[in-house]
């Protein structure tokens, strides 16, 4: 089937509609939606900021090619050796762009693969932080859940809310609550869409680490600097394995994680003598 990535016309700026489905196509080269800096003190680790202020952030076609497009050049750059996300104080993002979604109908959404190019962010070999503030609703939830690691602000809210506008989460929300926090809270929070707090989040395995607002995306660019300080190869092993646990069962996820330990033998990584 045909993705949404692949119908994107690069290097203009054009709306076209495909299959009554209104995709937008834009420019890879100066983004607009999204900052993206090297920060740390070595410059190691990528900061990306999502920067759609007036909409809280809200996940449009645009932002999400812009996105995918920073963290595919990202995963390929090896000054970087971890990926931070955030958003503003006030919101990670509010979910996909609602007004974007108003008019797409089953065919078209359906035949298009509607969100299918988010996979983007969970394909990156590299490590990749969210630093969540404020609302982390719907889609804005399922990307920080696709990251490897949440760091949260104190006030932030995470949500499934997609059921107050007759629909269910797409991207991811259903599988990955459920995986985290189990059937019962996972239940809770997407028939009802129940803003859920930071703390909650933590209890439940969503959020490692909760810190002040203005804190958060600093403690996550510490974090990304120390695991960039860490042999790249064998982190992305590290985070292959882990990611593991959530597709095989316990059986064939020792068996691979033993193998990709026996292979960091073979890696001039493993000889370092402390
Ligand atoms: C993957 C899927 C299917 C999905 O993600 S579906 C979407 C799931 N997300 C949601 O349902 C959240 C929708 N948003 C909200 O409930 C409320 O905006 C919040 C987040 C609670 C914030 O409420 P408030 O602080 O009162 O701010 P509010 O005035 O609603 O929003 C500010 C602006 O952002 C816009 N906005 C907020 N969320 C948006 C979204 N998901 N899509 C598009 N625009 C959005 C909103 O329309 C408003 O724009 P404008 O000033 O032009 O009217």
């Amino acid at each position: 089937m045909m993705r949404l990535s692949s119908m994107l016309v690069r290097n203009t700026k054009l709306c076209v509609n495909v299959n009554q489905m209104q995709v937008a196509a834009f420019s890879s080269k100066a983004p607009e939606m999204i900052k993206v800096e090297k920060v740390g003190q070595k410059q190691n680790v990528a900061l990306i900021k999502l920067n759609r202020p007036k909409a809280l952030n809200a996940l449009c076609a645009q932002l999400m090619t812009e996105l995918a497009d920073a963290l595919h050049t990202l995963d390929t750059d090896k000054s970087v050796g971890a990926i931070v996300i955030t958003g503003s104080e006030r919101a990670f993002a509010a979910g996909a762009d609602i007004k974007e979604m108003t008019n797409n109908e089953f065919a078209s959404t359906f035949s298009g693969s509607f969100l299918s190019n988010w996979t983007a962010v969970s394909d990156v070999k590299k490590p990749v932080i969210a630093a969540v503030n404020g609302f982390a609703l719907g889609g804005g939830n399922e990307l920080a859940m696709m990251c490897d690691i949440i760091y949260a602000g104190e006030k932030a809210r995470f949500g499934q809310p997609e059921i107050n506008i007759g629909t269910i989460p797409g991207a991811g929300g259903t599988q990955r609550w459920a995986r985290a926090a189990g059937k019962s809270f996972a239940m809770e929070v997407c028939l009802t869409g129940n803003h859920v707090s930071a703390q909650e989040a933590k209890e439940h395995g969503i959020v490692s680490k909760i810190y002040p607002a203005d804190q958060v995306v600093g403690e996550a660019v510490k974090l990304g600097e120390k695991i960039a300080e860490q042999s790249p190869l064998i982190v992305q092993m590290a985070k292959e394995a882990v990611n593991k646990a959530y597709e095989l069962t316990l059986q064939e996820g020792l068996h691979f994680e033993r193998r990709l330990f026996h292979t960091t033998f073979a890696t001039k990584d493993r000889k370092v003598i402390y």
